[in-house]
């Protein structure tokens, strides 16, 4: 039964739904990362909020670990290349808490807009300040947005009910959608010197980090009031200071700090600066949401494969990955072939699929094949890291679906090109759904690969298999199934046996030494 931590407060229907899918799981949190590294170790899965940090330490000391799953949105809190490097999946729940968070910016804008907190602080002390507070209203003020994407353009809906004006940078805006918004697509600079209130929507990133920098403030509006329920680090803390301070910037609400938790900053005490705990997601709806849909995906994928909203994996619904699996194993076969038997550096590989193959999700099947491919070289490759591998590599990857029909109704075919030249091999799926090999570099050869094998390539000529078998007899190799193909009568044959244990180096030498032998190699599968 797969294990599951949940390492920060989740909502209890989390731990209801593992249990109740048959996924044991411990609620641990609180955790400093040494005591983290010393028990995650024990699990298959680890769900967590933003206070966990999924650091290369954390995932070296997770030799079990298949998936990260966040119960949220931001991930810059996982270590994701390194999470990808050693196979681990890494997944959010992208929506389920979108509209509770772009809530928070907007009560955070009307809350700068007419000094609530101060107002509330002042009047429970018995003061009575009517004359103190004088706000501003926010119709027909202009609202900057900073990230146009799930929060952002709720954002903005609900400025646009607020009769704002809205303008937004975010390059990865198209026209189209700008005006499907109801906003002006704009450019930093103009956003800076335009908007009368500013609003960050976009993951902390090595292009975002800083964005709000002190040379970005000084171009704002004076009186511009500025909220961050983004991420800390997308605006620079103490520029911020300097300028409410001053007098130039007339409100900022930060719910996201470079440092959390945040139990100390300059900004504490400054006026109109309005700080909370990173609640921007604490509302119990949006908590319900990430938590089930946390615990269906890592369900899903630790019990049946299913991968959903994985940002370092393709898709793959809880549907189609039990009709995936035979045809992942036989591309994982494929390419464990060609990955052992590839003479010289690999230089690209081309996955086709034909017949029934072709209708399907072609993505995990090509990940399926890299892996296998991949094992040649590191045997801690699978389908999460293989691509990234195969990146790191240089290899140039192609996809092919050919409408065709074959001979077979359903082919993969996995072709790979070395300085050599290109070699192909192709399966397919027996009825009962068995990885078959059909095709060995242009030969006919009908084969399990499984287990040990013998691979042999030969003169085709009369004797050679007495001969062979003998020498397998003579040094107690026991075979399992035989599998012959030929290009033509007298040309080149090929011979892949199954043998029931290891073979060394020195027997190879003898099979090699025999007449007509051009190739003997070991394989595994
Ligand atoms: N305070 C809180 O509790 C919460 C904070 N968040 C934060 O909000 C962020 C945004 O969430 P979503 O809108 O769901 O993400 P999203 O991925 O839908 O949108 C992010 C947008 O930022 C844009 N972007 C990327 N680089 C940019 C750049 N250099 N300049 C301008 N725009 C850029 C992207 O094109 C995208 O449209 C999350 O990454 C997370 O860090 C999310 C939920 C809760
Ligand atoms: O979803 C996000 O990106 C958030 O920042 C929410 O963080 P939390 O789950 O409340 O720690």
């Amino acid at each position: 039964m797969p294990k599951v931590l949940i390492s920060d407060k989740m909502d209890p229907k989390a731990a209801e739904i593992f249990r109740s899918r048959g996924v044991e799981v411990d609620e641990i949190t609180g955790k400093t990362p040494e005591e983290l590294k010393a028990i995650i170790g024990n699990y298959d899965g680890l769900a967590i909020r933003s206070s966990t940090k999924v650091t290369q330490e954390i995932l070296d000391a997770a030799t079990n670990l298949k998936v990260v799953g966040r119960a949220g949105i931001g991930v810059d809190n996982v270590d994701i290349p390194a999470a990808s490097s050693r196979g681990v999946v890494v997944m959010n729940t992208p929506f389920g808490n979108s509209i509770t968070t772009a809530e928070h910016a907007i009560a955070l804008m009307f809350a700068l807009a007419r000094q609530l907190p101060e107002a509330d602080a002042s009047t429970q002390q018995g003061k009575w300040e009517k004359n103190r507070f004088m706000g501003v209203e926010l119709t027909a003020k202009t609202l900057g947005l900073i990230g146009a994407g799930n929060i952002g353009s709720i954002v903005a809906e609900r400025a646009l009910g607020l009769r704002m004006k809205v303008v937004a940078y975010d390059p990865f805006l198209t026209e189209e959608r700008a005006i499907e918004m109801g906003v002006e697509k704009v450019d930093l600079d103009t956003l800076l010197a335009r908007a009368d209130f500013i609003t960050l929507h976009t993951p902390l990133t090595d292009q975002t980090r800083n964005i709000l920098s002190k040379e970005n403030l000084a171009k704002t509006k004076k009186g511009v009031r500025i909220i961050n329920c983004a991420r800390g680090g997308l605006v620079d803390e103490a520029a911020l200071k300097e300028g409410l301070d001053s007098g130039h910037i007339a409100g900022a609400a930060l719910d996201v700090f470079v440092t959390e938790p945040a139990k100390e900053s300059p900004l504490f005490g400054t006026p109109n600066f309005i700080s909370t705990p990173h609640l921007g997601a604490s509302t119990t709806e949006a908590q319900v949401n990430v938590a089930i849909q946390v615990a269906e995906q890592m369900s899903d994928f630790l019990l049946s494969g299913g991968v959903t909203n994985a940002l370092n994996m393709p898709s793959l619904s809880a549907e189609e990955a039990p009709r995936l699996k035979p045809y992942m194993a036989l591309a994982e076969k494929l390419g464990s072939l060609v990955g052992q038997l590839a003479h010289g550096a690999l230089q690209g590989v081309s996955i086709e699929a034909e017949g029934d193959a072709a209708a399907l999700n072609q993505k995990p099947i090509t990940g399926a094949v890299l892996a296998g491919l991949m094992r040649a070289y590191t045997d801690t490759v699978n389908m999460v890291n293989a691509p990234f591998l195969a990146k790191e590599r240089g290899l140039d990857v192609r996809e092919v679906r050919h409408d065709r029909e074959g001979d077979y109704h359903t082919l993969l075919r996995v072709t790979v090109r070395t300085r050599d030249g290109e070699r192909s091999v192709a399966g397919t799926l027996f009825g009962d759904n068995k990885p078959r090999l059909v095709e060995l570099f242009g030969i006919q050869v009908e084969a399990d690969l499984a287990g040990h094998m013998l691979y042999v390539v030969n003169a085709d000529q009369p004797g050679f298999i007495g001969r062979l078998g003998s020498l397998l007899g003579e040094k107690g190799v026991n075979i399992g199934t035989f599998h012959l193909g030929r290009r033509e009568a007298g040309g080149e044959a090929i011979l892949l046996l199954s043998v029931d244990g290891e073979m060394d180096k020195a027997f190879l030498d003898t099979v090699r030494a025999l007449p007509g032998v051009k190739t003997a190699m070991a394989l595994e599968f």
